[in-house]
């Protein structure tokens, strides 16, 4: 191969290899073989094609029907692969796209330049309602931030976001990421800091604002593996903002949040990459620790095919690491079990059936939790001065001495058998001293849901050092009402250690803003004690708006559902395994499962260990969690389910009612958030007013 020679793939072309038939991605993936062998060879017959407006595009055959689109120089190096169609859409999508190098952002920009004539609707339109969006922005300004300069007349003719919106394809993805930020309030000084942090000083070298877009193929690149059916865009392509967190160095802890789908899980899946690179031979392994067990079993199935050795990383989920660590370091006898939540509250369920008292089981539960293991208290005298914020109901000494006798009688039902808490204050007290430490780095996701026992024992389960901790999470997911606080666990997060990811990767900026409004009014913090914001949170996919739609009664809801899952499955072929119905309890799943027996759908629960893809998936609102579905019905929005009201629920203080109504928000968010590209939300009656 020619030294001299840069060839690059990007995303764009990998967008529509995999959309391609099997047949022709085996002809591309030949083809591809041929290209990376010698792009210049006479076999490759590059056409130029007088009707393209960039006249740098070139045409290359991958058989009679289909075509590739490169970028092949006249002069220079560069061959850039850029989309794979049947003719004439190859064409057509050629036909206006103009593909540039930017220097001011150092990034290859590609975008379909807008016609005169839709530039001057827009300019008129400006005349008559102005002020312009971008208004206060000098041209130089705007250069700097990428935007080219035959669109600077169109850019400062945008009044509002959603013009904007309408323009997405006629701005390089880049400026339009940028001039969302500024519509967001973000200071153009802000955004130029984090464009200078993605360049290079050495030309030879691609930036990081560059290899957001494109994979440079080198003599080394596995085109088999690049091109093999469970490719993931991910594995290639970092926004600079991820590449950033994943590939830098840090003096200590790094905390990362990003609201949902910003590829939080993929940054820590090139740390995880990242910090195996660095590991001695008789070093001791990385943990990758999560909340929820499916998240785990998803880490475990990629990170081998991602190139991440199993000897080095240890994956589980924090349950199941507090129960093996335990018994590993003998903390607990190998015969001891550790009880679940619902196991703790039928022991205390039992305990108030012998030992009548004026608080329930869950409150009890949460009072030995919360306040009494939470800060590891180990003495009446101890409870009676422990403070109780955060707690609604409030309660005398005699209550204390009650509730401690209570506790007294728990610990001996649920003989040898410990509860997670338990289990965190004795690791605690175990490793606090402890020099040899199990893991040589941690890294956790979803860590909204941890409490701050468990981040303490993180802390304590790895030596304080560069790159130590890497906190993943999306304060606006609590949907447990978790109250973490890093300081107050030991974890100090300093300055430029505090990163947020904003750009949404998974689904349509449409179904993002549904996702979005059900937060309105809340206020969340940002795991140390400010206010988390989610300002210039963007997806720059675009699609269909969700569809909400109430029914008179249940059969007519029911046909509904039906109606549009064979609309999917029989109009755009949708395998069924990518399509997931939703509800927000357990009959509600039982009474869709009926359904699709009635109508002979094969259909598996979201937990079950396979998925067939013959299978639609259901599921809770709360197992949705972690998951992503390209198309995602939910059912039961109706203005008397939602919100959800827990069968308690009137009992509640002000102050619970506030916060569980705070996580079903977060919950809700949750749930619309999964859906890539189709979201359909039905209910029967009255629309609620929380979807807005
Ligand atoms: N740089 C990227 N290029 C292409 N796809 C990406 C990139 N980053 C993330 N994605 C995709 O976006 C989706 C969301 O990513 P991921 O699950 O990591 O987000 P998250 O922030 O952890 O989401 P959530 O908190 O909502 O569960 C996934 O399908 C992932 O493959």
């Amino acid at each position: 191969m020619n030294h001299a020679i840069k060839l690059f793939i990007h995303d764009s072309f990998f967008d529509a290899f995999s959309a391609l038939p099997r047949k022709i991605q085996k002809k591309t993936r030949e083809f591809m073989k041929k290209f990376k062998e010698d792009p210049k060879s006479s076999a490759i017959n590059y056409e130029k094609i007088s009707t393209f407006r960039d006249q740098s595009l070139r045409t290359v055959r991958i058989d009679q029907k289909y075509r590739a689109i490169i970028q092949a120089p006249e002069e220079g190096n560069g061959y850039h692969l850029l989309w794979v169609d049947n003719h004439d859409e190859a064409m057509d999508w050629a036909q206006n796209k103009v593909f540039e190098w930017n220097s001011s952002t150092q990034s290859f920009q590609m975008y379909d330049k807008p016609a005169t004539e839709d530039r001057k609707v827009v300019a008129n339109d400006k005349v008559q309602s102005s002020p312009v969006l971008f208004k206060t922005y000098t041209d130089s300004e705007l250069t700097q931030i990428g935007v080219p300069s035959d669109l600077l007349e169109l850019v400062r003719s945008i009044e509002r976001v959603e013009h904007l919106e309408s323009y997405a394809s006629n701005i390089p993805t880049d400026v339009y990421e940028y001039l969302y930020y500024l519509s967001e309030g973000i200071s153009i000084e802000d955004i130029l800091e984090e464009i200078e942090a993605g360049k290079v000083q050495d030309s030879e070298e691609l930036s990081p604002n560059a290899q957001k877009s494109v994979y440079v193929l080198t003599e080394d690149s596995d085109l088999e593996n690049i091109l093999s059916g469970d490719f993931e865009k991910w594995k290639l392509f970092l926004h600079p903002s991820q590449r950033s967190i994943a590939y830098g160095e840090f003096k200590g802890p790094l905390k990362v949040t990003g609201s949902a789908g910003t590829g939080k899980t993929v940054c820590a899946l090139h740390r995880a990459k990242h910090l195996s690179q660095k590991l001695e031979t008789f070093d001791k392994p990385i943990l990758f620790t999560t909340y929820t067990k499916s998240l785990t079993q998803y880490l475990s199935s990629v990170t081998e095919k991602f190139n991440i050795p199993e000897s080095e990383i240890e994956i589980s989920n924090i349950d199941k690491l507090i129960f093996d660590i335990s018994k590993n370091s003998k903390v607990i006898e190998s015969s001891s079990g550790m009880i679940n939540s619902s196991q703790e509250l039928e022991i205390w369920k039992e305990i108030i059936e012998y030992n009548p008292s004026t608080f329930d089981e869950r409150f009890l539960q949460e009072e030995y939790n919360d306040v009494i293991l939470s800060n590891s208290v180990d003495t009446l005298s101890e409870y009676y001065k422990t403070s109780r914020i955060g707690r609604s109901v409030r309660i005398g000494r005699q209550d204390k001495t009650q509730i401690w006798e209570l506790c007294e009688e728990f610990k001996k039902a649920k003989e040898a058998n410990f509860t997670k808490f338990e289990l965190c204050n004795l690791l605690i007290a175990h490793y606090r001293d402890k020099e040899d430490k199990p893991f040589s780095y941690i890294i956790c996701d979803e860590i909204q849901d941890f409490s701050n026992l468990e981040l303490t024992l993180l802390r304590l389960l790895v030596t304080e050092k560069a790159n130590d901790l890497f906190l993943v999470g999306d304060p606006f997911q609590n949907i447990y009402g978790r109250r973490i606080n890093f300081s107050k666990s030991g974890i100090h997060i300093r300055g430029r250690r505090s990163r947020k990811l904003k750009v949404n990767y998974r689904t349509t900026e449409e179904i993002k803003k549904k996702a979005v409004s059900v937060l309105f009014d809340e206020v969340y913090d940002d795991f140390d004690g400010e206010a988390e914001t989610n300002a210039g949170y963007v997806s720059l996919m675009h699609g269909a708006d969700p569809l909400y739609q109430t029914f008179s009664n249940p059969e007519e809801e029911d046909s509904y559902i039906i109606g549009e899952i064979q609309k999917l499955l029989i109009n755009d072929n949708v395998s069924p395994s990518d399509i997931c119905i939703a509800g927000r309890t357990n009959k509600l799943v039982d009474d869709t499962k009926t359904l699709l027996n009635e109508f002979q759908q094969k259909y598996t629960d979201i937990k079950a260990s396979k998925r067939p893809s013959e299978a639609v998936v259901v599921s809770t609102f709360h197992n949705l969690k972690g998951h992503e579905f390209k198309h995602l019905l939910v059912r039961g929005f109706s203005k008397d389910l939602v919100p959800f009201k827990h069968p308690d629920f009137d009992t509640y203080s002000d102050i619970q009612k506030r916060a569980y109504l705070k996580q079903e928000k977060s919950l809700y968010y949750v749930v619309f958030s999964r859906a890539i590209q189709t979201l359909i939300i039905t209910g029967i009656g009255e629309k609620s007013d929380w979807i807005k």
